[in-house]
């Protein structure tokens, strides 16, 4: 291979520039077209799929919250700073009744000393462990619905009462057939960043579906969604 060829395979887009600016652009921008249309058919077919079941949760975790419930947030990767995201949206959103909300993955000195001290699928279990009350809410974020560490948060969760829920991806992983799990719900696209989009969505309707419940008169003790009838 000539020393031109190789700098082509390492370096594609400087020399397509060089070579011909505008057909980079051109190919970069249909590009981001055919991703921005993949992930509003992707968004629509999940709100298709999960708008009931992310209603019902809404309502659950709103009965929670009006009874004193946090809400633990966690994922790995891009998927931590999702749930960052979430935890913020819950905790202090522009409009609505904030509740009470945190990530587990933000705290780097808990995080890396749990990792380092007592094992990476630990890391979020034990924070559950430390701070989680029955009647508290997980949500885990995964794009593959397999990671160990949130396997085991959930777990952990289930355990001691907390409301679990799941976004996953792909074909939903361990999630979607976990007994830890109240709701998964599971994004179906083989691409990580079209799922995290979507997990975005999936995360702002629950929010909108908490609020909607927040704003109504608190129901009577014979009206609650999870007591008899
Ligand atoms: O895709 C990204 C960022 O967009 C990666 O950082 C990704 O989140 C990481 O590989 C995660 O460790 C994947 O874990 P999971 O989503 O399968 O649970």
């Amino acid at each position: 291979m000539s020393e031109r060829e190789d700098t082509n395979f390492l370096y594609p887009f400087i020399d397509a520039e060089e070579n011909d600016a505008g057909a980079l652009l051109t190919d970069l921008a249909a590009s981001a077209r055919s991703k921005a249309a993949e992930s509003a058919r992707l968004q629509r077919a999940s709100l298709d799929e999960w708008g009931d079941p992310i209603t019902a949760a809404g309502a659950q975790m709103a009965e929670r919250f009006r009874a004193g419930a946090r809400l633990y947030t966690f994922g790995n990767g891009g998927s931590s700073t999702d749930a960052a995201t979430l935890a913020s949206l819950f905790s202090r959103p522009a409009r609505g009744r904030p509740v009470a909300a945190w990530s587990l993955a933000a705290d780097q000195a808990v995080v890396t000393a749990l990792g380092n001290d007592v094992g990476f699928e630990l890391i979020f279990s034990r924070q559950i462990i430390a701070h989680a009350k029955p009647a508290d809410i997980a949500i885990a974020l995964s794009t593959s619905g397999n990671s160990d560490d949130l396997m085991t948060a959930l777990a952990e969760a289930r355990k001691r009462g907390l409301l679990t829920v799941g976004f996953a991806g792909h074909d939903g992983g361990r999630m979607a057939t976990s007994d830890d799990l109240d709701f998964c719900f599971t994004i179906r696209s083989q691409s990580i960043h079209r799922i995290q989009e979507s997990h975005a969505l999936v995360g702002y309707q629950l929010w909108s579906a908490v609020q909607n419940n927040l704003a109504k008169p608190a129901p009577g003790p014979r009206e609650t969604t999870g007591g008899p009838r």
